[in-house]
């Protein structure tokens, strides 16, 4: 079987400008983000991508999503193409970030269907699924609330919603639990372990480990933009905790981390 995601050999690079050559301290003019980066998503399950900050990961999500080409490599989001297809993937995922960009002055109820008519989801279909959505999350009261008036929790579920308006099967997310309260977080982690109930494939990037011992049925730990383990929680961790399985692999990678 196809899998939802498959990714082959993903390179990306930045130019650095001299102000981060600085920061960065090297002269090179190019800072390699993500290098060689193959995995697969099997349709149905939550992979989760483990690392540190500046790993790569939301690089590689942001490729994934057909947001920015890679350098090299290819990756198929139920058989579309990233690199000649971008509109094809763009239609059966939904992207989403714990950065929130919602367009402050407008509603939620008017995002949501802004959002569905982008996707083409005809007004009974979308007027069914936010109701659905809307009372899933408790927006109901707030759908005609501007979001700059909204709680930073209540705009979290109405991102969520938002997302996936267009009922994607595949749902990539950036950092899904960051800077939130336990609460929102909670909210979030329940609705990834609902989309997989639908059967929704799920790939999530984080540095918590609770987060992938939580929901992952596997995950890749990136390093350097490099895929350093990928594999069940069981294969990686072995008789260890995650968390020091990662730190071996941190060692074995770069050195100490302390
Ligand atoms: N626009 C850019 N220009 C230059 N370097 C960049 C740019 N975006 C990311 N980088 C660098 O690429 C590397 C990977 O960044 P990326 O944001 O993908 O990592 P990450 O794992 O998501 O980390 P974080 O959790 O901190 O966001 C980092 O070293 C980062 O500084």
């Amino acid at each position: 079987m196809e899998p939802a995601i498959r990714a082959q050999g993903l390179r990306k690079t930045y130019p650095l400008s001299a102000k981060q050559r600085k920061l960065e301290r090297t002269d090179q003019r190019h800072k390699t983000a993500v290098e060689n980066l193959s995995f697969e998503v099997v349709k149905g399950e939550i992979y989760g991508l483990l690392g540190p900050n500046g790993a790569g990961k939301t690089t590689t999500l942001r490729m994934l999503a057909a947001l920015i080409k890679p350098d090299s490599g290819d990756a198929w989001i139920n058989g579309a193409s990233i690199v000649s297809d971008p509109m094809g993937v763009r239609k059966t995922i939904g992207f989403l970030t714990s950065e929130l960009k919602l367009e402050e002055v407008f509603s939620a109820d008017y995002l949501f269907d802004f959002f569905s008519e982008l996707h083409h989801i005809e007004p009974a279909k979308r007027d069914a699924r936010k109701k659905s959505l809307f009372a899933r999350f408790g927006i109901e009261a707030f759908a005609q609330t501007k979001v700059a008036d909204l709680s930073t929790g209540m705009k979290q579920k109405v991102s969520l919603a938002v997302s996936v308006a267009h009922d994607p099967s595949v749902i990539i997310f950036d950092e899904p639990t960051n800077g939130l309260d336990v609460l929102t977080a909670k909210t979030v982690t329940d609705f990834l372990l609902e989309l997989k109930g639908e059967g929704k494939t799920i790939l999530l990037s984080t540095h918590i480990f609770s987060l992938v011992e939580k929901v992952c049925d596997r995950a890749g730990v990136i390093i350097g933009g490099r895929m350093v383990a990928n594999g069940t929680l069981d294969e990686l961790t072995g008789d260890r905790s995650l968390e020091d399985a990662f730190f071996d692999m941190y060692r074995m990678t770069v050195g100490d981390a302390s």
